[in-house]
């Protein structure tokens, strides 16, 4: 067959592939087993899948006798997409819907990247539309009433839309769905497809429901919900698509006095599902209606905030940026949202700097330094002074980071994790029990962001300027105090989507009542304090400002406030150098002169005294000295309160630890004593209210003792008619004449929690202790 020259060639290329496999077989042999590992490894994990997807809860639905799932993961092309009829429900034996069948899902399993691909969608797509879609369940009528009350409002708003110039974007009129009547795949387990003549409509699930503690088809739905959440071959926000949704419960608080019990718990249930399937689209909070008393009201309400959403949305687009909830269904209530909490703390080291140690770049004019201490009434910016906080600052950077809003250039606003609790229904700060401010309606800002001390325990220290003269450019107090109601706003806003918000506070909350001058920074400092404050008065907000009693003619010049602090952190001349830090050298005269002034103005405004005690500086052996200067002023009310430890290195570095934080006990006892000595000299003083969560307890004099009882609260209506009725004719008035009388459970003794509120203990803590108990280590003082 072959010559001998082939066979030559054969036997070479023969011993040269021997060869070969001789050097090579190992790695060979090797490349083999690999593959051959791989391809079996394979095999085994997908028939391992099978018995996983059986292991999948079944549905509650599987004993429904409607199998017929409109809808694929994939693939949702709504049936009957016109306004349904709403069907008169008919009793079932277990509560069980009869239609509903059991959750088919078909094809391939939607990958999560499924949520992307619809939020680029959503991009593209701009919402021109919104279609309202109610969803009731009823049993005995009373949801279904209100949902076709809710109906005929939204239709109402739908048509005053109606007008032909808008017609290319708007609210659409509302659908209605009975729960018990719908196949829950076709607008629970994906979104019904917007029109194709209209691409930019979306849809607002508005969901009525009641709750009930037996078996009704509400179970069944919640366990769709939980079902479509947790079945793994589904998105887990599979109704992301949705513009939003937002529940409205209906509950009986005759039988089931609060939430714990059992008030409208399922309604609460139903928000938490579908802030999960929705990727926390909550576009207004949950809203709960007691139907023997204020569920038409609360109704009424929760439809005006959801139509003032509507708008929103068309505006802008979209909801926003918001602010995070996890949604969880289980674990959301225990979200903290304290943007106080030390979370920030680790950045500082880096982001501390003072105003005063950025260099000012010596080619630029430098700012004309002004002693605001001694500048006249009238402040003229230089053209050429600096802005107090750039944008481009690291004190700004700083600032924002921790939450705050910064206004022009030296003025910011930020909602304190007070306002967050009252928002979502659990207490109000010390301000609440002592004076009445409830924290949702309450502004925290300052016009100004500088300071001249650098107390050791304000948290803010290092990224908050400092100086002792105003040398920088003014803002207008227009410019300030819209700027602040505006960052206000904003962020009481972004909190619509937390969970736990409640609706009726949410809706209050959009309009301001209170201010609390006192976030950081000195507020006296700002040059037309006068005017900015004539601006919250006009709006009958209320002001509480706090100084730092180191500007005695600002203090003196400083026009009427509905309560007036000063902040008392020593007791003699010594302690305010370790404690308070003031830039001023004489600093005790300041002190001393502020002292008079209070004096003088005690029976024109409310004046308090701000004690903070920390252990170890200014507590032991201070009752003396800090009854001479309750002496000298004799301020109508002294606060005094634990320090909060804010762990900053300004702290540390000035030797304070948790160490210096008292106890409750330490602070009732320091109390008890500072009273006793009050009381020695016949100063007229008592032990009138406390909040033991804030550590905090309030001595009033007696002129706010009246028929036996404490009035330490505030006539906050009565103080603008006086103030209207002074302005116009001249008359005066006193402290006296709009005081209130105290809350029993905020009497001394009492502890001081609003028992209206919901109690929330954080993880670990011992309920019983928290009375006498120390404050939470959190950098958050109730200003
Ligand atoms: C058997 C029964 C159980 C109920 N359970 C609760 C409950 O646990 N919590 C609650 O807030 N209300 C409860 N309610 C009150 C109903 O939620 C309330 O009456 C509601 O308005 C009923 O709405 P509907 O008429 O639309 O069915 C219950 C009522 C009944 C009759
Ligand atoms: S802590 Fe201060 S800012 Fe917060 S609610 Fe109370 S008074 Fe207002």
């Amino acid at each position: 067959m072959f010559d001998p020259i082939q066979r030559k060639s054969l036997l070479i290329i023969s011993i040269a592939l021997v060869a070969v496999w001789h050097t090579y077989r190992l790695p060979l042999l090797g490349l083999v087993a690999v593959v051959l590992v791989l391809h079996a490894y394979r095999q085994l994990q997908s028939k391992s899948k099978t018995p996983a997807s059986a292991s999948v809860p079944p549905s509650p639905r599987a004993l429904s006798p409607s199998p017929d799932a409109k809808f694929s993961a994939t693939e949702s092309e709504p049936s009957t997409w016109a306004t349904k009829e709403i069907k008169k429900p008919v009793p079932s034996v277990n509560g069980n819907p009869p239609t509903v069948g059991p959750k088919r899902v078909q094809g391939k399993k939607p990958a999560k990247t499924i949520g992307k691909r619809r939020e680029s969608e959503e991009k593209i797509q701009p919402i021109t539309h919104i279609q309202p879609i109610i969803f009731f369940a009823s049993l005995t009528t009373t949801t279904e009433r209100y949902a076709n009350v809710l109906l005929e409002d939204l239709r109402a708003a739908a048509q005053d839309q109606a007008d032909p110039e808008t017609r290319a974007s708007g609210l659409l009129p509302p659908q209605i769905h009975d729960i018990s009547y719908i196949d829950f795949d076709d607008f629970f387990l994906s979104v019904p497809k917007p029109p194709s003549t209209s691409p930019g409509t979306r849809y607002v699930y508005c969901i009525l429901v009641p709750t009930y503690n037996i078996d009704t088809v509400l179970n069944t739905f919640l366990g769709h919900l939980d079902e479509t959440h947790n079945d793994f071959r589904i998105d887990t926000a599979p109704l992301s698509q949705l513009a939003g949704y937002s529940v409205f419960g209906f509950g009986d608080k005759e039988e089931w006095p609060t939430e714990e019990e059992g008030f409208c718990t399922q309604a609460k249930d139903i928000d938490r599902w579908m802030a999960k399937l929705t990727g926390r689209k909550r576009v207004y909070p949950l809203g709960l209606g007691d139907v023997k008393s204020d569920a038409a009201s609360a109704l009424k309400e929760w439809t005006k905030g959801l139509q003032d959403i509507f708008s929103d949305i068309l505006k802008t687009g979209g909801l926003g940026e918001g602010v995070e909830g996890s949604g969880d269904a289980v674990e959301s209530d225990e979200e903290d949202f304290d943007e106080n909490e030390p979370k920030f703390q680790k950045d500082k080291a880096q982001t501390m700097v003072d105003l005063e140690d950025i260099k000012v770049n010596s080619n630029s004019a430098a700012p004309v330094p002004v002693d605001f201490t001694t500048v006249g009434k009238s402040v003229v910016s230089e053209p050429t002074a600096k802005e107090m906080v750039p944008k481009t600052s690291p004190t700004y950077a700083a600032l924002t980071k921790q939450g705050y809003t910064i206004v022009g250039s030296h003025s910011g606003v930020k909602i304190c994790r007070w306002t967050k609790s009252a928002l979502r229904g659990r207490g109000s700060c010390y301000k609440f029990s002592f004076y009445g401010i409830r924290s949702h309606l309450c502004m925290e800002a300052t016009p100004s962001l500088s300071c001249s001390n650098k107390c050791i325990f304000c948290w803010r220290h290092g990224t908050n300027p400092v100086g002792t003269t105003w040398r920088w450019k003014v803002d207008s107090p227009e410019m300030i105090f819209n700027g602040v109601k505006e960052g206000h706003y904003k962020k009481i806003k972004l909190m619509r989507a937390v969970p736990g918000v409640r609706a009726e506070r949410f809706a209050e909350a959009m309009r301001i009542r209170h201010c609390a001058l006192s976030l950081v920074g000195e507020p006296i400092f700002y040059p037309h304090i006068n005017r900015f404050l004539d601006m919250l008065h006009a709006e009958h907000i209320s002001s509480f400002l706090v100084c730092n009693a180191q500007h005695p003619d600002q203090l003196e010049a400083l026009k009427r406030v509905t309560q007036l602090y000063v902040s008392i952190d020593a007791s003699d001349r010594e302690s305010p150098r370790k404690i308070d830090r003031p830039l001023h050298r004489d600093f005790w005269e300041r002190f001393q002169r502020c002292l008079d002034i209070l004096r003088e103005k005690r029976h024109v405004q409310r004046t308090v005294f701000r004690l903070t005690l920390v252990k170890g500086f200014n507590v032991d052996d201070a009752v003396i000295g800090y009854a001479n200067l309750v002496e000298k002023a004799l301020p109508c009310f002294v606060e005094i309160k634990g320090v909060t430890y804010c762990g900053t290195s300004t702290s540390a570095g000035a030797g304070l630890t948790m160490q210096n934080v008292p106890f409750y006990e330490e602070i009732t006892s320091f109390v008890v004593a500072l009273n006793a000595e009050l009381e020695r000299r016949g100063l007229g003083y008592g032990i009138a209210a406390e909040h033991a969560h804030s550590c905090c307890v309030l001595l009033a004099s007696d002129r706010f003792h009246v028929n036996g009882k404490w009035h330490t609260r505030i006539d906050y209506e009565r103080f603008f008619e006086l103030l209207e009725r002074e302005e116009a004719d001249g008359t005066s008035f006193t402290p006296e004449d709009y005081m209130r009388e105290t809350e029993e459970w905020a009497l001394w003794g009492r502890g001081g929690f609003d028992p209206n509120d919901e109690r929330v203990y954080r993880k670990g803590r011992n309920k019983g202790k928290t009375i006498g108990a120390a404050p939470e280590p959190t950098a958050s003082p109730a200003s």
